[in-house]
């Protein structure tokens, strides 16, 4: 060991370029063993472990031994925007129910309204007129008692208030949702307005997402929306995860007998028309609609609603997980 050991300005510039260049802290113990931690992003496995043994390599004759830290960088957020041709089709509601579904499954999840001129999340998760915190330059997400923080831009505005945004206006706010501080989430759902607008184009060019999931009803004139909406993700290379079919097969309340107001199975075929999974179907029950007034997602529940979540829910993990 050199008589400079123990001295960390001494052993930096024996240190490869590489390593100096991305070095966070170098201390030397008593005992004589330095301890490196460094910035390692953006660095593959190889090139990592090449680095060590470098750093190993010019320290080895002048401390007793070196130790490595590297610096992972933070796992980056994964989007699923969930979209729908037209409006009213139950997309806010399958998003609420599949964020509290994942997380029921232990999945770190978050969730971003993006339908900003119609924002209704805070009702479906229970947490309206909770106003956000915000760090220096970051929203921190409105957490929620299904253990799914989220950010809508009905925690920022005056319940009931109507939003007059431009395009680009629009654009910057949903960055705002999108970029907040989300802790240790790692899968973000995001609610996108329906139809094919400005909203949907940002979220595709500033916020790539990994996939879409989309929601329609059986009905003829929804899937010819669904099919437009799939093609705006096709064109911005987003994978489809999904089709999920909403408000299939209606049960009567008084007699128990089903009928299929809006058609039975359109979805389906749809999605295997255009080579898309289907993720599953949730039934017409006025039981969704019930909880999901008063803030209380089926998903969270125990009954069949919650199993049909559940099972759309492990389809997309799945998918996350392949991916
Ligand atoms: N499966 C269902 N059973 C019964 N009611 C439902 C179901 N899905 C959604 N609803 C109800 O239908 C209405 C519209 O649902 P939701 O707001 O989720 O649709 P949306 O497609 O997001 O609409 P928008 O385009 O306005 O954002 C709500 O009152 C909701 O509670």
């Amino acid at each position: 060991m050199s008589v400079n050991a123990g001295d960390p300005d001494t052993l930096k510039p024996l240190l490869p370029p590489l390593a100096q260049a991305r070095l966070q802290s170098l201390k030397v113990t008593d005992a004589g063993v330095a301890v490196l931690v460094l910035d390692a992003s953006g660095l593959d496995g190889i090139e990592r472990d090449r680095l060590e043994v470098a750093i190993k390599d010019a320290l080895r004759d002048h401390v007793a031994e070196t130790r490595v830290a590297m610096m992972a960088d933070k796992p980056k957020i994964r989007i699923i925007a969930v979209g729908s041709g037209k409006g009213g089709v139950g997309k806010s509601t399958v998003s609420a129910n599949l964020a509290v579904a994942l997380a029921r499954m232990g999945r770190k999840v978050g969730l971003v309204d993006a339908d900003i001129y119609g924002p209704s999340q805070p009702r479906l998760l229970g947490n309206e007129g909770v106003k956000p915190r915000a760090t220096e330059k970051k929203l921190i997400p409105v957490p929620s008692q299904w253990g799914v923080p989220v950010l809508s831009m009905g925690h920022l505005i005056e319940a009931g208030k109507a939003i007059a945004w431009r395009g680009p206006m629009a654009g910057n706010a949903l960055g705002q949702l999108v970029d907040a501080d989300w802790g240790d989430i790692d899968t973000l759902i995001v609610d996108l307005p329906p139809g094919t607008g400005d909203v949907q184009l940002t979220m595709l060019q500033r916020h790539k997402p990994l996939g879409a999931v989309i929601v329609s009803t059986p009905q003829d004139l929804a899937l010819i929306d669904a099919t437009r909406a799939m093609q705006l993700f096709e064109v911005g290379h987003v994978p489809v995860i999904g089709l999920v079919e909403n408000m299939a097969g209606y049960a009567c309340p008084h007699c128990g007998e089903i009928s299929d107001p809006f058609g039975k199975g359109g979805t389906e075929a749809t999605a295997k028309a255009l080579n898309h999974p289907f993720l599953g179907r949730i039934p017409l029950d006025l039981s969704i609609r019930q909880q999901s007034d008063a803030g209380t997602p089926p998903a969270a529940g125990n009954g069949p609603q919650a199993e049909a979540f559940a099972a759309i829910a492990r389809r997309v993990a799945t998918w996350l997980d392949n991916q």
